[in-house]
């Protein structure tokens, strides 16, 4: 009903307003965009649900994402998949894995400062009944 589909909205503009400030933060630059299949052509052979942070923003206008956790889940392939195709002691790598910890412990301390459990408890009844 209506004040589901005000949940909803609320969650949205909460889970924009995390992406676009990950966006923003120079660490997660190579995290913006998808990695780049020419540049990277066996990219798709080692990694098999690519994410990024464009990926996530377009998710959320596209209403996929009904709860936070279900976020959650998308972001954290973005980091994953990094520490998974950049394994090697090179500096390179090491800057990539070094950043890739810190999105996921930049994402999981905002939503522990700043989700109220109560309302992601309306959104997974919310999914529950759908
Ligand atoms: O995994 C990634 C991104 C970094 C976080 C996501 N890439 C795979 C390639 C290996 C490494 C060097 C560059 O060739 C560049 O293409 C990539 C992009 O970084």
């Amino acid at each position: 009903e209506e004040q589901e589909e005000d949940v909803l909205r609320e969650l949205r503009l909460f889970l924009r307003n995390i992406t676009e400030r990950l966006s923003l933060d120079r660490r997660f630059k190579a995290f913006t965009k998808p990695v780049d299949i020419e540049e990277v052509p066996d990219y798709l052979m080692v990694i098999k649900k690519p994410m990024d942070l464009s990926t996530l923003l377009t998710n959320i206008d596209q209403h996929k994402y009904v709860t936070v956790g279900e976020f959650m889940a998308d972001a954290d392939f973005i980091w994953k998949n990094a520490l998974e195709y950049n394994p090697d002691s090179d500096p390179m790598d090491r800057n990539i894995r070094h950043r890739a910890c810190a999105l996921k412990d930049t994402v999981r301390a905002i939503i522990r400062d700043e989700l109220d459990e109560d309302f992601e408890r309306v959104c997974e009844e919310i999914r529950e009944s759908r």
